[in-house]
Order: structure tokens, then C-alpha cells, then sequence
């Protein structure tokens, strides 16, 4: 199998900067997925990050129920519950979210030194959890933007532009736990939505990607991240960087699974319409092809998911989502 023999490439951010722009380039054109090294984020601050989830997800059932999933903020515990298509079973994935749901209020400013600020959010019962996550989230805030730089460069973008699509993306924090079992899918085959997924993962391989020549492994590397282009980036460059399919397959028995990803989207309130730096033919596989604010296209995308047709799901004129899922 020649996908086997092949791998996804490393950017490095210690690197030269063209280095970096060429590698994700390429990187993203063949692959949507690339290693990041050299990311800043201190090793400690991994291992707390790690501990914090561990400690989530070992609470009391009850203690976790009362942090229920509000899926208009895109926060709280989630039991193991996605349907995997392929096989028909529930995968094995526990989730606890925190978001940046600040940034639904009509012109909310967003701190760079503490993201979360003016979220609303649930904090779970854990010695230390709320100081970790906030710093956690201001690293992975801030690599996400370095991120976006490089981003842009790769598509040859205005600087105008640059900060219309990138001074308050929108994020969210996912701590994942996967059950250690092998007869089921971690995580099924999925596109991420937004923009830039940064993901930490323990040291148990699991992540695949979906490549023409089948199933490509991309395996925990020492002190590197994974990162991937979202279906935000697949509709803004027509396709030219690829939001690929992935899903997880846990593969050592006995051992549970831990990785946290940071979802980012482009700016909250920006409309998002594909590039006119890229042209030619419109490869995009992202199901709504009309420009829509990230806003309007996450509330899309959160009815979708919780199978609302459009027409009956009320979006917000302006960015001020709903707030509250009985709304829907
Ligand atoms: O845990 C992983 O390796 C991937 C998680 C993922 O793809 C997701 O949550 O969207
Ligand atoms: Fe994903």
C-alpha cells in the first residue's frame, strides 16, 4: 500500500518563514494535514493540559452530567454518542468543550490574554482545572494565529484582509478521551468545519487520514502538533487546500486515548467568500456554497448536526446566535 509508505510533512515555525509558508502549502494542496514543531508550547504545560482532562473525565458520572453539553455554546460534557457510519455502532469517544462563545455578542472584543474571558462557560469541579485551561487556551489562541500568518502567506492574501478573517477567530477547546477498545472506531470518518484544527495527542496512535490510496496513519510525533485545514479553509480556497476526511482508531488494547484539539474558525463576524487569489476550477467538497459570516455558518452547521434543516433552524440576522437550544 503505497499510502503506508508515505507521510505528512513537518512545519517547522523555528524555520525561515518561506520554509514554512512552502511546507504547509504543499502540505495542505496534497494532504490537508501537516506536523507542526518547534510550536512554543512547553512541554509542562502539555503534561498539565493532560492532566487536567485525565482528572474530567475520571469525575463522578453525576458530577459530569451537571456539565451537560449546551450545543448553541458549544460547551460542556459529552458522553460517547456520534454514530459511526461505517460500522453502525456509537464510537467510543468522551468529550469536555470550552468555547469562546464571548464572541456571539455583537461586536465583542476578544482578549489575547485570556480568550475564555466573557465566555460562558462551565467550569468542572477539579483543583486547578480553570487556571490550566485558561492558559492552555491563551498558547493555543495565539499558535492558531501564528498559524493563520503563515496561512495567508501560503495564499498570497492582502493584508487588509488578514485581520477582517483573523483578529477574533472563533475557538473551541475539545479534551477527547477514548475508550480503550479495539472493536470499535475511536472517532468516525469526519471533516472539521472551521478554519485550522491544532491537536495534541498523547503518545497512543490512533488518528488516520483519507487519502486516495486509502487510510494514512499520522502517528503521535515527539513535540509535535497536528494540524489540519478545516471545510472554512476547503470553501474559501475552492478546494485548493483540502479539508480531509479523518477519523480515529485506537490501536493499543487496554490503554485509553487522549488528545485535545483547538478548533479555530475565521473571525466571528467576517464573511467568509472564496479567495479571488485562487483561481480555477472549484474543487470544494463543502456541502453550502454560499458566503456566510463564521457566525452564520457555525449556527448552520450545529442544526445540521443536530438534524435541523436549515429553513427550520432561525439564524440570527447578525451574529448574535441564540443562546439557548430550546430556542431551535
Ligand atoms: O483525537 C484525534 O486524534 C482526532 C480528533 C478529531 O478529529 C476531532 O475531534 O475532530
Ligand atoms: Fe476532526
Amino acid at each position: 500500500d503505497e499510502a503506508l509508505l508515505k507521510s505528512v510533512p513537518t512545519v517547522d515555525l523555528s524555520a525561515p518563514t518561506e520554509e514554512s509558508v512552502a511546507t504547509m502549502q504543499s502540505a495542505l494542496k496534497q494532504w490537508g494535514f501537516f506536523y507542526v514543531k518547534n510550536h512554543g508550547v512547553s512541554a509542562s504545560l502539555v503534561q498539565e493540559q493532560f492532566g487536567a482532562a485525565e482528572a474530567v473525565f475520571a469525575l463522578p458520572t453525576q458530577d459530569k452530567r451537571n456539565l451537560t453539553f449546551e450545543p448553541m455554546l458549544d460547551i460542556g460534557w459529552l458522553a460517547s454518542q456520534g454514530l459511526d457510519e461505517e460500522s453502525g455502532k456509537l464510537d467510543t469517544k468522551e468529550g469536555f468543550m470550552l468555547s469562546t462563545n464571548g464572541l456571539f455578542e455583537k461586536n465583542a472584543s476578544l482578549d489575547r490574554e485570556d480568550p475564555l474571558k466573557g465566555s460562558r462557560l462551565k467550569w468542572p469541579p477539579v483543583k486547578g482545572y480553570e487556571a490550566t485551561m485558561r492558559r492552555w487556551t491563551k498558547e493555543l489562541y495565539a499558535l492558531n494565529l501564528k498559524l493563520n500568518d503563515i496561512l495567508f502567506d501560503a495564499v498570497g492574501l492582502q493584508s487588509a484582509e488578514r485581520g477582517r478573517l483573523a483578529s477574533r477567530p472563533f475557538v473551541i477547546v475539545k479534551q477527547l478521551r477514548y475508550a480503550p477498545t479495539l472493536d470499535q472506531l475511536g472517532a468516525g470518518s469526519h471533516a472539521d468545519w472551521g478554519s485550522l484544527t491544532v491537536l495534541v495527542t498523547d503518545d497512543v496512535p490512533g488518528l488516520e487520514i483519507e487519502t486516495e490510496e486509502g487510510w494514512l496513519p499520522v502517528p503521535p510525533r515527539p513535540d509535535c502538533f497536528i494540524v489540519n485545514a478545516g471545510d472554512q479553509v476547503d470553501f474559501w480556497t475552492r478546494g485548493f487546500f483540502k479539508s480531509a476526511n479523518h477519523r480515529v482508531r485506537p490501536s493499543e488494547p487496554g490503554k485509553p486515548r487522549y488528545s485535545t484539539a483547538l478548533f479555530a474558525y475565521f473571525d466571528y463576524e467576517a464573511l467568509v467568500t472564496p479567495l479571488a487569489e485562487i483561481q480555477g476550477e472549484d474543487l470544494t467538497k463543502r456541502a453550502t456554497k454560499e458566503p456566510v459570516t463564521t457566525g452564520d455558518y457555525f449556527a448552520l452547521k450545529l442544526c445540521e448536526s443536530i438534524g435541523k434543516p436549515p429553513e427550520d433552524c432561525r439564524l440570527p440576522s447578525g451574529p448574535t446566535i441564540m443562546h439557548d437550544a430550546s430556542e431551535l
